[in-house]
């Protein structure tokens, strides 16, 4: 991927989260973050000498999916635990860094995956301050057997006994569990120990840095006469991205919402209203619904969808461009697009080393490829919840702030079919009861988000009003999350589903029976497509 926001290394440490395929490296790299230090993910195929030329104070190692003794497993040249940088190990990383310098990995058939006891022999500078007992979140297959000389063995589990080591002479320090995850008990403070106290990382890094030190990357990427546009869809990550952007370059900046079709009932009305009002941004609305229905007829592969809709919202911000120029003085072409792309946008659509293509998102996998614009995207390294601090911190109204996520592609992936218009109107009736009656229910600000579905080629038998029906089934998809990369299917109380599924199938015609989707990510996704 591209390297986010590159603070100056006078002013900030700098940790690397070296990836070795690992489900959430950038969860690491948001830990380090919060513990105050400026960090950064870089792929396992990165050269020793190139990791070391970036400066940094501290390396960390990733969790990975292979086994280090097999052939042709993600490795590291063992080159790097004697360069004076020090490095922590966490799972594979710790299993890499005990095989790297001579101690032995093997699958003792001891397998701990999830909750797992933690017995803290003698608590090192690694463990310090932290009870001798506590639960950790495991996810191994194979173990340190025997740890390298010069360390210390820290902490056993019932079948690990080596499962936390360090050197604090050479700055060199592991554990067997995942202490990034919410789950693991005192997970921070292990962190914390490595990063301050073994490496020596000052804590100068705060949320406040990203703005303004974004605000002066963007004013040099565009230069003092370039224009730029925003897509702005009046979701949190744009606004904050416009509000960065305008900061840097004023009012070379206009945002442009486009009017696909594809929003939800009333949102339209809702941006050209309220957002304007209180951002003050130059906005214009493209009403280009029927470009966009045009492109989708007759699609139902969920993929295909995804990368028509990147497409032509490309193709919209060209002609939009067009608008702009000649409005604008001589000679200052657009040459920018600024978008509210994030890390799990990137992350998702294949965009992380060695990590699979779950899905394309349209501002990021979906982009077509004779993109003339350069892209600007200030939030490219952060989750939902760092950009909500500093949406808090630019000074947003919470209205923006704590919306629920909304997709780019809108309503098209959640029709599971054909697009259509009348589809789609189906679709925004019963999405706007269910968001309605969440309101009212007082639970917008404990759910993530509630994607309702519409099942468009699947028809089941009902009887309304003495009579047959058969229509169609919408699902609801309520789900609680942190940032999107895991979620969980929220537990909305009964009897606000119950209003809900009474209201769709009373109100929207050709639905006689409403779902509840109970799977949580992973295995699924939170967007049905
Ligand atoms: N209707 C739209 N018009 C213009 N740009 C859009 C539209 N929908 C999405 N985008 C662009 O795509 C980016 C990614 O969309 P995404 O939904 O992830 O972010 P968001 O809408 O800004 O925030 P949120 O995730 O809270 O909905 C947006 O930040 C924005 O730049
Ligand atoms: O702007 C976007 N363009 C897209 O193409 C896209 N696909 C998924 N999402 C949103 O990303 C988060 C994770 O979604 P999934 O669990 O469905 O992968 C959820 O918040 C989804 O709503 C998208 N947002
Ligand atoms: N989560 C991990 O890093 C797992 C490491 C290794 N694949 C094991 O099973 O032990
Ligand atoms: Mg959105």
């Amino acid at each position: 991927m591209t390297v986010p926001a590159d603070p100056s290394q006078h002013e900030h440490d700098l940790v690397l989260v070296v990836d070795f395929g690992a489900q959430y490296a950038q969860l690491i790299a948001r830990r380090v973050r919060e513990a105050r230090v400026y960090s950064e993910v870089v792929p396992h195929t990165m050269p020793v000498e190139e990791m070391v030329a970036r400066n940094p104070r501290a390396i960390i190692l990733s969790g990975g999916p292979s086994s280090v003794y097999e052939a042709g497993a993600p490795a590291v040249d063992p080159a790097i635990f004697r360069t004076g940088t020090a490095v922590f190990g966490m799972c594979y990383g710790f299993q890499l860094m005990a095989q790297g310098l001579g101690g032995t990995v093997s699958a003792t058939g001891a397998r701990e995956y999830g909750r797992t006891r933690v017995h803290v022999g003698h608590p090192g500078t690694l463990l310090g301050g932290i009870p001798l007992e506590h639960n950790v979140w495991m996810s191994h297959g194979d173990s340190v057997t025997g740890a390298p000389e010069g360390f210390d063995v820290l902490a056993s589990t019932e079948s690990t006994p080596v499962a936390a080591f360090e050197d604090v002479d050479r700055g060199l320090a592991g554990v067997q569990w995942h202490p990034e995850v919410l789950h693991s008990e005192h997970g921070q403070k292990v962190l914390e120990h490595f990063l301050w106290d073994i490496a020596g990382c000052r804590q100068t890094w705060t949320i406040g840095n990203i703005a303004e030190e974004q605000i002066e990357r963007i004013r040099e990427q565009v230069g003092p006469d370039a224009r730029a546009i925003c897509a702005l869809s009046g979701g949190v990550d744009s606004a904050v991205a416009a509000a960065i952007v305008q900061k840097a370059i004023g009012d070379r900046l206009t945002c442009v919402y486009v009017d696909h079709g594809l929003m939800r009932k009333g949102e339209t009305e809702q941006i050209e209203r309220d957002f304007v009002a209180s951002t003050g941004a130059q906005l214009v609305v493209v009403d280009a619904e029927k470009q966009f229905l045009d492109a989708l007829a007759g699609v139902t592969d969920p993929e295909t969808k995804r990368k028509i809709i990147g497409r032509e919202f490309i193709r919209t911000f060209e002609a939009a461009e067009v608008d702009i120029i000649k409005s604008a003085p001589e000679g200052s072409k657009v040459k920018f697009l600024v978008q509210g792309t994030l890390y799990p946008d990137v992350v998702e659509s294949g965009g992380g080393e060695g990590a699979a293509n779950i899905k394309s998102h349209h501002n990021v996998g979906g982009l077509p490829e004779d993109l003339e614009f350069e892209l600007v995207e200030p939030l490219r390294a952060l989750f939902k919840d760092e950009v909500r601090l500093v949406g808090e911190q630019l000074g947003l109204p919470p209205e923006i702030v704590w919306r629920h996520p909304f997709p780019g592609p809108g309503l098209g992936i959640r029709i599971i079919g054909e697009v259509t218009r009348e589809r789609l109107d189906i679709l925004r009736e019963a999405d706007a009861i269910a968001r309605e009656e969440l309101t009212r229910s007082g639970l917008d600000r404990d759910i993530w988000q509630f994607p309702v579905v519409l099942l468009a080629d699947v028809r089941s038998v009902g009887v309304q009003g003495d009579g047959r029906t058969y229509g169609h089934p919408i699902v609801l998809r309520p789900v609680t999350s942190e940032d999107a990369m895991t979620a969980d299917w929220a537990r909305l109380p009964y009897e606000v589903l119950e209003k809900i599924s009474t209201r769709i199938t009373n109100e929207v015609r050709e639905v006689n029976r409403v779902t509840v989707d109970i799977t949580s990510k992973p295995p699924g996704t939170i967007e049905w497509e």
